[in-house]
Order: C-alpha cells, then structure tokens, then sequence
C-alpha cells in the first residue's frame, strides 16, 4: 500500500477508512439511506472487532485440514488410480472434516420473494461493477423470444437462414415458426394451431382467436391472464404457464408485425426471474477504487436510479431500470407485473481482506476483510428498499437477498449467520431481514451440506451447485492423490452427478420446497445457444427451480425450459428417492490410465494455458473480472475466476505427478500468450505479453497461478491476481 493513501486515511476507532470509500459512504450512501455516520461506523467497529478473530479461525481450521489431507495421500499412495475409501472416508471423519448429522429439520425462512418461492426460471448472473450489463441483467426479467432465435444459433444457418448484414426474410420466417410451435404446445388451442391466427380478441374474458372464417380458443382458457390495449383491438396478450409470463405482442405498423397473418410483432418472454448481482467472482475490485464501483451500482440499483449511457450502434443511449408492466385482467382488473429481475447481490467469501479499511486489533494495522465489509456495507445500500421506500421496488416482502459464496462447512455457515445478525443490528432491521443464498461449491461444504444449512435454517433461500468452484476445489484437496482426468472428462466423473444430486435431496430433505431455490450451475458456452436448448433442460427435470445463465439471450432462451417441465411436480416426485451415495461424491477423479499421447497430454496444456492467459491478462490490466475468451478450438468460453480456479489447479496437478514438466509449461505459456496477443490485437487498450514476457505483470501471475498453485489457500486464484492488479495500479 501506498504511503500516500496511508497518510489520509479516516480514522474511526480502530478503523483506518480509505478517504474513496469513506466519502462514498458519508456523502452517498448515509444521507439517502437516513443512517447516522457516528453510529453507523461505531457498530462497523465493533463488528470488526469481535469477528475478525473468528474469521482469521475459520481460514486457520481450513489450512489444518488440507495439510493432513495432503499428508494422508502422501502416506497412502493410490495404485492405479485407487486409494482406500473406507479408511480414507474414516480419516476425513477423524480429522473433522467429515461431520455426523443431526436430526432432521425444515428451514423456517419466511418473507421471502415469489420469484424464489414459487416462480421457478432462470437466474442470470452479471457483474455488478459493470453498470450497463447490471442494467441490462435487471431489464432481462422480459426478453424477446424472436431477438434471442434470430441472434443465436438455436435456429441454423443453413437452407438460406444464415445471418445477414440485413434482415434475412427466411430466417425471421424460421424464427416465427419456432415461436408459434412454443405457443402450440404451452398455450394450446382448441382447434388448429398459431400458425392459423389472423387475429386475437378478448370477449366475455376468454381469449377468441380468428383462424380465416371460423374461431378457436385455448384450451385451457384460465392460462389467458391479461391483456394490452382494447378487449376488441389488442396489442399485448397475457399468458401464464407454469407461473411463468408470455406476452404476444401485436403491432400491424412493424416491419415484421405487418407481414404476420395475426400482426404479431413479437413473443416475449419472462425470462430472468431473479438476476445475481456480483460482486465476487466476475469482477476485478482490489481496493478502494474497485469496491466503491461496485457499491454504487448497488446502491443505485436498490434506489432505482441507476443509469448508464453508452455508445451503441453508431447511437448514444442512456439506460435505465425498466418500470413495471401494467395490463387488463380478462375481467376488466388492472395487473402489474414486476418489470425487473428480483436481484440478489453476490458478497465475497471469507478469505479476502482488503485495503479500502484498515483495522488495528493490536497487532498493527491489516486490511479488513472483504466479507465482513461487504456484509456491513451492501445492507446499508439496500435500506431504503428494505424498508419500502423506493420507487422501482426490488423486494416487494422487505428482505434483502445474499448469495455467500466459497464457504467451506457449517462453522462458516453460522459465522455468516451471525454476521448477518450483527449487520441486522446495525442497521435497526428486524432479525432475519438479511436472506441468504448458500454456494454448495466446496467439497467440504458439499458432504456435510444439511448441517451447514441448518446453521441458517431461517435465513437460506439458495442452495446452488457452483460446479466450477466445486471441480477446482476438488483437485485442490486431492492435489497429492495423483494426478486427474483431463479437463473435459470431469464431468463424467463419478463425484460429480452424485454431487448435482445429493444437493438437490439434501435441498428437499430439509424442506426448501416452498422457502428457498434449489439452484443449478452456469451455462459457461455463451455462444452455444443450440446446445443449450438441448443439455440445460437436464436442470429443472433434476428437480432444480433455477440455474445459471450468463446472458438476458441465455435467459430468454432457457425459460423455456421451465415451460417444458413443472419443477414443483418434479421436485415433489423426488422426495421419496433415495440420496445419493456419499461415498460416490467422495471419490477422487483420479485418472486411471495415464498413458496419454504427447499429443494429447499437449493439447490439455494448450488449453488450460489459453484460457487462464486469456482471462487474467484481462483481469490484471484492465481490471475485467470476467470475459468470453476463445479456446483452442474457437469457442468463446465464459471464464472467471472460478474456470480460472480450474484450469491453474489442473497443471499444477499434472506438474506435480510429472505428466507434464516445468519447461514444457513455460513453452507453452509463451506460445499461448502470443495466441492471446493476437485475438487482442484489435483492443486499442491491450498491452501484448509477447516478447517481453518478464516485463508482463500478468503473464507473471498467470505463471504464479500454475508454478505457486499447489500452495494457494484451496487453489483460489484471488490473492494472486489481487497482487498483480494493486502491483499493476502502483497500490501495493
Ligand atoms: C462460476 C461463476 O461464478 S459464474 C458467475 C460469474 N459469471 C458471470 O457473471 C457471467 C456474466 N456474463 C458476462 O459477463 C458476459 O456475458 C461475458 C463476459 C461472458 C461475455 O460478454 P461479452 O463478450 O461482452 O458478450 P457479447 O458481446 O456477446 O454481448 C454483449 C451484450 O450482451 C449483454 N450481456 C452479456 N452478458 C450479460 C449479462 N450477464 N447480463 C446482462 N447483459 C449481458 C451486454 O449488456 C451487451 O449488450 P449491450 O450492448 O446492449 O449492453
Ligand atoms: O459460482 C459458481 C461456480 O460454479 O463456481
Ligand atoms: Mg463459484
């Protein structure tokens, strides 16, 4: 750190407040939400006080267990890809790592929002530092279903449909067929079929539609639930299916309205039900400068005036959060709909600590950490929301909603419990206002899963499968086993559908149902949007009323699937199943042949090395904490820092069992960063790796994060690229 940011600091008690963050505080924050500056920093003290020891404990138990975790592997080498299960599952209960169930229980969480209660869709992810997608995510509640068909390649390029500078007639004409054979199936007519509609009427509260001479209507008529415009001269038609919102609009004067039969513009969609805002793994914040970004997009999206303008097609635009969505009910009522996602609000784990607060418990000063901070600073924004003051309201039943990601056990669980109590009290809010979303994407988390809920049985309203955080995680704790599968064998590894599916019945066990989501992992193909439509179907039939996307398109497209599958009945029908097998979670993706070829030991490497220069080269220069990066074939691949996770912690097994050696790793990290250099060659602000690969801070880190990841705290890739970005800002 610098002495110069030492110099003005604020001092608050044992508080050093960085001058950024505490003017944000003071001068945005404190007066719009009505909070009281000296009370408010007195409980930020004592908070810091009385938890910042038992954080430092929690970190401390973590580094135990991995030790004699490491050491047992080492003590009892597997053989052929094979260690002793039951005298490794005996161990991980000795050491504690493993823990005994307690008796049965339900989660009590009340207050909590429909569109985690009862609306079960997709959940888009979006960095929050990035204030034009956090609008754009928070807007994506109601997508177009034919913008999201014409744009991707849900529908082919093929037969004369491929994608042109202009509007390509038959495309459009496939994009329409896909969307009426949608409504044929979800919104089925008495007779014949959406293709046959020449107009829409309400009459008498039913939906009649005009088919040439005669009429028809739906089947099941109670699925018509609003309309826009005159009963006789509809511009908007409100359908409902399985809790979830279509709107068929109709427009004559539009391009593509006027040459539909029944003038119909477009089919939307409600798609994004709820939309997590983050502020962990998809964004690069690495001290006061990064954190306040965050926090004030936050705090503007919680008072509803959030706006950002940008440049956009040759157009300058200014968006803004999207109000609600009025209609007439079929009996002449009025309806409003939410025109925004339901946000929750991604915090940090327990790990970091940052310098935006420094905090002297006697031992000198350190820097906060950043979980405590988030949990004492992101409440305080959404104040006037909680306590339904806002306009553009986000939660209509008063509760804040905090995904708490990364925790490792059930002690961790109930420190955020209680930290979560602690910020309640601060603020004057009533117990339990504070929601949380428990990430079930440690190892150690995920075998112990019902105790760990039961430490927030009355605050839990996720329980999420972060697979990705979960695969590195599991190569870190097994690092010394020997070495793993390739990468894009993982998948198919035992542990991980008895992992995906212990979650979900450890979820309806303790009574979620009704309370909380049981939530699925990230699509992290942005682009493959055909295979999308055919493998994330597989979420919602596994019982899970939500998952991850990582677009408002992804959004739109993958409500569908909640439209194909009921996830109440679903999830009603696996109550009685038996759990899955917890000796098939613990076991060790071990490869069990390792005679791969030259070629394909190489390509592995190829692989990891790209993705992990391409995103922290990013990361580390330009402060984006998550992009689409190539891989080497060509395929844009969502990376943050959980895929990073994996990939770093992949080599570091490989060069730790020799199937790969330290300078054939440097060779191909050399190579790849010139790949890389060259897909950045059109960003005017890209600095290349290549040639000078020592002067390159973040070729650097992307060489500590493989060569240094054996010994970072569970393979986390945080506090090396925190390092490179404040040593790349001048701030460390
Ligand atoms: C393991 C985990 O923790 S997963 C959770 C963390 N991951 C995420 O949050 C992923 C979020 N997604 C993203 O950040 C982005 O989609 C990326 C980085 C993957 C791709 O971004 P880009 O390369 O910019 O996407 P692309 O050029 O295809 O699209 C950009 C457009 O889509 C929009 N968009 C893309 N992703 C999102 C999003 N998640 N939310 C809202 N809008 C989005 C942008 O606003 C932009 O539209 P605009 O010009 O109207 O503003
Ligand atoms: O946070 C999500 C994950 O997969 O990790
Ligand atoms: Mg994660």
């Amino acid at each position: 750190m610098s002495q110069a940011s030492h110099a003005n600091r604020i001092q608050k008690g044992i508080l050093a407040i960085d001058p950024l963050m505490y003017d944000f505080i003071e001068n945005e924050v404190l007066p719009t939400v009505g909070v009281d500056s000296e009370s408010y920093w007195a409980g930020f003290e004592k908070v810091v006080k009385e938890l910042t020891p038992r954080n430092k404990a929690l970190l401390a138990t973590r580094a135990e267990l991995q030790a004699k975790i490491d050491q047992w592997h080492l003590d009892h080498p597997a053989k052929n890809g094979e260690i002793d299960y039951p005298v490794y599952k005996q161990f991980l209960k000795d050491i504690g790592y493993l823990l005994a169930e307690g008796d049965e229980f339900s989660v009590t969480t009340e207050n909590v929002d429909k569109e985690i209660t009862d609306i079960a869709g997709p959940q888009l992810v979006v960095p929050v530092k990035n204030a034009r997608y956090a609008l754009n995510a928070t807007n994506a509640r109601w997508g177009s279903l034919y913008d999201a068909l014409y744009g991707t390649d849900v529908i082919s390029e093929d037969n004369g449909q491929e994608t042109t500078r202009a509007y390509n007639p038959k495309r459009g004409a496939a994009v329409v067929a896909y969307a009426k054979n949608f409504l044929d199936e979800h919104f089925t007519l008495a007779t014949g079929s959406y293709n046959d509609v020449t107009g829409f009427a309400v009459i008498d509260g039913k939906l009649v539609l005009t088919q040439g001479s005669s009429t028809t209507t739906l089947q099941d008529p109670s699925k018509l639930v609003g309309y826009v415009g005159e009963a006789n001269s509809l511009t908007g038609i409100l359908l409902k299916n399985n809790n979830l919102h279509v709107e068929i609009q109709i427009d004559a004067n539009n391009p593509i309205g006027k040459d539909d039969p029944a003038f119909i513009k477009d089919v939307l969609l409600e798609s994004a039900i709820s939309v997590i805002q983050d502020c962990e793994d998809s964004v690069a914040a690495v001290d006061a400068d990064g954190k306040v970004a965050v926090y004030r997009n936050w705090l503007g999206l919680m008072n509803g005036n959030l706006a950002e303008s940008f440049e956009k097609d040759g157009k300058v635009q200014t968006r803004k959060q999207n109000p609600d969505r009025e209609y007439t009910t079929p009996e002449g009522g009025q309806l409003i709909l939410p025109g925004r996602a339901l946000l929750l609000i991604r915090n940090v784990g327990h790990l970091m600590q940052n310098p935006s607060i420094l905090v002297d418990l006697g031992d000198g000063q350190e820097e906060v950490f950043e979980g405590i901070m988030d949990a004492l600073i992101t409440p305080l924004m959404s104040l006037n929301d909680i306590k339904g003051k806002t306009k553009l309201s986000n939660s209509r039943t008063g509760s804040m909603y905090i995904v708490k990601p990364k925790m490792h056990s059930p002690d961790e669980v109930k420190f955020a419990n209680d930290l979560f109590a602690a910020s309640e009290d601060i603020l004057d809010i009533p117990r339990y206002t504070l929601k949380m979303g428990i990430m079930d994407e440690e190892r150690r988390m995920t075998v112990n899963l019902k105790e760990a809920i039961r430490q927030a049985k009355e605050r839990v309203i996720f329980i999420n499968t972060g697979f990705l955080d979960r695969t590195g995680d599991e190569m870190h704790t097994s690092m010394n086993a020997g070495p793993f599968v390739r990468k894009i064998k993982m998948k198919e590894q035992v542990w991980l559908p008895a992992y995906e599916q212990w979650n979900v019945d450890i979820g309806l066990e303790t009574g979620l149902q009704g309370h909380a989501q049981i939530g699925k992992g990230m699509w992290a193909r942005p682009d493959d949007m055909k295979e999308m439509m055919e493998q994330k179907i597989a979420h919602p039939q596994a019982g899970a009323n939500t998952a991850w996307v990582p677009s408002p398109t992804g959004a739109t497209l993958h409500s569908i699937h909640y439209h194909m599958v009921n996830v109440a009945e679903v999830q009603s029908s696996l109550k009685s199943r038996k759990r899955a097998n917890i000796d098939d979670i613990l076991t060790i993706p071990l490869a069990k042949d390792t005679a791969w070829t030259i070629e394909e030991a190489q390509t592995e490497l190829e692989n990891n090395a790209q993705g992990i220069l391409g995103y922290v080269v990013r990361w580390v220069d330009q402060g984006i904490g998550c992009s689409k990066v190539p891989d080497v074939h060509d395929v844009g691949l969502m990376e943050d820092r959980a895929t990073l996770r994996i990939s770093s912690q992949h080599i570091a097994n490989w060069l730790l069992h020799g199937i790969v050696t330290e300078e054939q790793v440097m060779e191909v990290m050399k190579r790849m960063a010139k790949v890389v250099d060259e897909q950045n060659a059109n960003d005017p602000c890209y600095k290349p790796m290549a040639p000078n690969f020592e002067h390159s801070i973040a070729f650097k880190a992307s060489c500590d994060l493989i060569f240094k990841g054996r010994e970072q705290p569970s393979g986390y890739t945080e506090p090396l690229l925190h390092h490179a970005r404040r040593a790349l800002k001048g701030s460390l």
